[in-house]
C-alpha cells in the first residue's frame, strides 16, 4: 500500500526516522545469481552492483525494468532578481511550455529510454522570498511543496528520475549544499546557465549572505531546506523521500537534485542508499557534493542541463544492467565450462 502524504513537517520527520532497508534476501539471492552467469567474475563491472543494489530494493532476485519515471518540477526564485544567472527569470515559465509541447532534452532522453515525463509547476507567478533577506518559504510553503514531491512518485513506478527548471537554482543549490556540509561560499557556486567571473563572485556573495543571515538555522537540515532552497528543490527532496517508502529505486541528476537529497542524507544517515548517482555535472561543485554524499556518478559526459537530464540517461546503465542480470544464463543452462 502507498504510503500516505506526510500532513505536517513532524509527519515529514518521521518519515525520515522509520526509513524501509532493502530486501537482504533478494540481495543475497542475486548476489548468488550473479556469480553462476555466463561470464568472468566481476567482467561486468559496476552493473553488477548495479543489479544487486536494484534487486534489493525491488525485493526480487531477478528483476526487470518496466516503468521508469521521470518528475520534473519547475519553480521561481527571488534571488534571480539579484542576477546571478545568465538567463532571465521568465524563462523557467517558458520552459515549462517547452517541457509540455515535448521540446526539451528531458522529453527526447524519456523517450529514447522508455521513460514517461511529469512536469509539475510550483506557483510559478510567485517566486519564493530573496533568501538573503528572509526564508526563502514559510512553513505551509515549505509543506506544500515537500507533499507536491510526494505525490508526485507513482506508486506503480519501477525507477525514478527527479529534475528541475528554475532559472537562478544553482545559487539556492549552493547556499543549500554550503548550509548542510559548511565550507566556502566559493567553494560551492558555479557558472551555472554560464554567468561570467563577475557573475560567479556575484554568486558567492548572494550565497554568503544567506548563509550569515540563517546561521542559527544552519544545524537543522530541513531548515536549511526551507530557508535557502526553493520550490523545487523541496519537490525533489519529498519524491525522493517518499520513493524510499515506497522502494523505488532513484538516480540522481546534477548539483541542483543532488543538493536537494543530500537534506535527507544530513537528517537521516543511508537515507540516500536507495539512490545512484547518474553522472557527474560539469557544476563545478557538484563533484564535491557527490563526494559529501559518498556516492560515485555513473557517466561523466560534461553535462551541466538539469531537467534530470543526466539521470535520464543513466536510466540506459540500470537497463543494461538489470537486462544482463535477469537475461543471461548461467554456466549450468548454458553448458559453459567455468574457470
Ligand atoms: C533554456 C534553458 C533550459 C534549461 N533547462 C535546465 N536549465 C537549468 O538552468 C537553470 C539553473 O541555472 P542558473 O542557476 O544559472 O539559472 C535551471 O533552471 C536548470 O534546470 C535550463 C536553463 C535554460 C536557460
Ligand atoms: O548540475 C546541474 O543540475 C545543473 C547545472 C547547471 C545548470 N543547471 C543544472
Amino acid at each position: 500500500m502507498a504510503p500516505t502524504t506526510p500532513a505536517d513537517l513532524a509527519s515529514i520527520r518521521a518519515a525520515l526516522a522509520s526509513l524501509p532497508g532493502p530486501d537482504r534476501d533478494a540481495q543475497v539471492a542475486a548476489a548468488d545469481r550473479n556469480a553462476q552467469l555466463t561470464k568472468p567474475p566481476a567482467a561486468l563491472g559496476r552493473l553488477e552492483e548495479l543489479a544487486q543494489w536494484y534487486a534489493g530494493w525491488r525485493g526480487e532476485a531477478r528483476p526487470r525494468l518496466r516503468a521508469p519515471q521521470i518528475v520534473v518540477f519547475a519553480a521561481n526564485h527571488g534571488i534571480a532578481a539579484r542576477g546571478v544567472s545568465a538567463f532571465p527569470a521568465e524563462v523557467t515559465t517558458q520552459m515549462v511550455a517547452n517541457f509540455r509541447a515535448g521540446g526539451a532534452a528531458i522529453n527526447q532522453l524519456g523517450r529514447a529510454f522508455g521513460a514517461r515525463v511529469d512536469v509539475h509547476e510550483l506557483s510559478l507567478d510567485t517566486p519564493t522570498a530573496d533568501f538573503t533577506a528572509a526564508p526563502a518559504m514559510d512553513e505551509a510553503g515549505f509543506l506544500a511543496a515537500l507533499r507536491t514531491g510526494w505525490d508526485a512518485v507513482d506508486p506503480a513506478a519501477d525507477l525514478l528520475v527527479a529534475g528541475e527548471m528554475g532559472i537562478g537554482n544553482t545559487t539556492a543549490a549552493a547556499a543549500v549544499a554550503a548550509g548542510l556540509f559548511g565550507g566556502a561560499a566559493e567553494d560551492w557556486v558555479g557558472r551555472g546557465t554560464g554567468v561570467d567571473a563577475e557573475g560567479l563572485a556575484l554568486k558567492a556573495r548572494v550565497v554568503a549572505e544567506g548563509l550569515d543571515r540563517h546561521r542559527d538555522a544552519l544545524p537543522d537540515p530541513l531548515e536549511v531546506l526551507r530557508r535557502l532552497g526553493g520550490r523545487e528543490l523541496a519537490a525533489m527532496t519529498g519524491a525522493i523521500l517518499a520513493a524510499r517508502h515506497l522502494r523505488v529505486p532513484v538516480i540522481l541528476d546534477g548539483f541542483i537534485c543532488c543538493a536537494a537529497a543530500a537534506t535527507l542524507d544530513r537528517a537521516a544517515p543511508g537515507a540516500l542508499d536507495h539512490c545512484v548517482a547518474g553522472h557527474l555535472s560539469a557544476e563545478t561543485a557538484h563533484a564535491r557534493l557527490l563526494d559529501a554524499l559518498g556516492k560515485q556518478p555513473l557517466l561523466s559526459l560534461g553535462m551541466r542541463l538539469g531537467e534530470g537530464s543526466g539521470a535520464a540517461l543513466a536510466i540506459g546503465v540500470v537497463k543494461g544492467a538489470l537486462a544482463c542480470h535477469s537475461g543471461m544464463a548461467t554456466f549450468a543452462e548454458a553448458g559453459v565450462s567455468g574457470g
